[in-house]
């Protein structure tokens, strides 16, 4: 049995293929299950490296709110975890890269690499990242969903992110999986459903 439960169970190096998949908002606790599944490989022999877009700039490392820090490699493309023979590869805000890298996570997983990704799955209008999408047509052995406590109504049930700019919700239409800076041009709230704003239809 080559699945984990994706919060709290840490990657398991028994033999098989398999793709673990986290998703959820700003805040939902990614980074914090990335952390505790992958950590503990560093202390084992297991070959492994975790994966961010350059285009992630807020922080040198896969960190949580909550604590916690794992090294990663900052790629342009994940073409590069083909070129060493990685038995693990886990790849943090998976909706920073492209549909293209979805196909190296899918030959990946053909020759064998245990694969665990991150990222949020709605974007700032709330619709699914194509990244993301291209990511569950492979067929992830598990898909966790994770939830943040909603910034407004402070209900433990945020399924969404709201963009700010300035205060006011940030609707604009974005380019595939053009990257919004965490650098302070913007602010993030995890927002549930009923709070979230959408784009006029
Ligand atoms: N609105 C919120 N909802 C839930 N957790 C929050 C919120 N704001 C701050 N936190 C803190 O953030 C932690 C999760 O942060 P993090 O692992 O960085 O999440 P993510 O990677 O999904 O952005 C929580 O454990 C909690 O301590
Ligand atoms: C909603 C949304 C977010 N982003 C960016 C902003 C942050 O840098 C990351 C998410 O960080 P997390 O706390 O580790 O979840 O993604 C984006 O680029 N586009 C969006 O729509």
């Amino acid at each position: 049995m080559t699945t984990i439960d994706a919060v709290s169970q840490p990657v398991r190096t028994v033999p098989g293929v398999s793709l673990d998949v986290v998703l959820g908002p700003m805040k939902s606790g990614k980074s914090l299950s990335l952390i505790s599944m992958l950590s503990p490989l560093q202390f084992t022999r297991v070959r492994h490296r975790v994966y961010q877009s350059e285009r992630h700039v807020r922080d040198t490392g896969v960190t949580s709110r909550s604590g916690g820090a794992l090294v990663t490699t900052k790629v342009t493309s994940l073409r590069e975890a083909l070129a060493e023979p990685l038995e693990v590869v886990a790849v943090d805000e998976v909706h920073m890269f492209d549909v293209d890298d979805v196909a190296v996570i899918e030959q990946l997983l053909a020759r064998g690499t245990r694969v665990v990704v991150a990222g949020i799955d709605l974007d700032h209008r709330g619709e699914l990242f194509a990244t993301v999408r291209a990511l569950l047509e492979l067929g992830p052995d598990t898909v966790s969903y994770r939830r943040a406590v909603c910034d407004r109504c402070r209900d433990f049930s945020a399924t969404h992110t709201q963009v700010l700019r300035s205060g006011e919700p940030f609707l604009e239409h974005l380019g595939g999986s053009e990257a919004l800076p965490d650098d302070g041009t913007f602010s993030y709230e995890a927002r549930c459903r009923s709070c979230f704003v959408r784009p006029a239809r």
